[in-house]
């Protein structure tokens, strides 16, 4: 699968979606023109991810679009997702690929040059690279303000993998974010909770392709 492509990432937040349903949202987003969903749902029962997996797994293969899952490899197998997206705390890029097969994708975040030299190393396909600004959908209590988008470009000089850049980021903050060496940027909220999450993808792609 070419990561280079991906410029629009949905993450999905069920608790963030305005009251609808984690597919309902993805179903707009990938209307909206989205090239790749990632499960990502902290609040909810192993269960009641796999059952929204499924169904995520079948509108995405619909659209021909990539799911991956956050976190958890075995939820991965479960749905038939294309990968896992993987933190610095979870699992090992080889144990990802040793469960999920070769052809998996397998993101790592890194949020700094050493970080991301090191994922690069282990196999990685590509790099989610933030939290860029801001943003309360995430803990990121040691850079509160975000890691900036000169960070982003030192983490973009330091591999050649792609780079998605993400946290806080909009279609009216995603412009610099590419600017600064990013392939592509991925959003949670800008999607998930706007009024029309079709039309905050399609804004988010006209933004990241212009
Ligand atoms: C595309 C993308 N980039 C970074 C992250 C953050 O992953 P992680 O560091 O594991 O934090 P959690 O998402 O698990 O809270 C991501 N999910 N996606
Ligand atoms: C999962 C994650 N990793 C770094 S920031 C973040 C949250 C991004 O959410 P939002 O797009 O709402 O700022
Ligand atoms: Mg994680």
């Amino acid at each position: 699968m070419n990561t280079t492509e991906w410029q629009t990432y949905l993450v999905t937040a069920e608790s963030r979606s305005a009251g609808r349903t984690t597919p309902e949202v993805v179903g707009a987003a990938l209307d909206g023109g989205v090239d790749v969903v990632q499960l990502r749902d902290k609040a909810t029962s192993a269960r009641e991810r796999y059952e929204t997996g499924l169904q995520l797994r079948e509108l995405t293969a619909d659209a021909g679009v990539p799911l991956l899952v956050n976190d958890r490899i075995d939820l991965a197998a479960a749905i038939d997702a294309d990968g896992v997206h993987l933190g610095q705390s979870d699992l090992p890029v080889a144990v990802a690929r040793e469960q999920l097969g070769e052809d998996a994708v397998v993101g790592v975040s890194a949020s700094t040059a050493e970080q991301a030299r090191a994922a690069e190393a282990a196999g990685a396909d590509y790099l989610g690279v933030g939290a860029v600004y801001g943003t309360d959908s995430k803990d990121v209590s040691g850079d509160r303000d975000g890691i900036g988008t000169e960070r982003v470009a030192a983490v973009a000089d330091a591999v050649e993998l792609p780079v998605i850049g993400i946290g806080g980021i909009d279609a009216n903050n995603a412009a610099p974010v590419i600017e600064a060496g990013a392939t592509g940027v991925a959003v949670l909220s800008a999607i998930t909770a706007a009024e029309d999450p079709e039309t905050a993808a399609a804004a988010l792609r006209e933004t990241v392709t212009e």
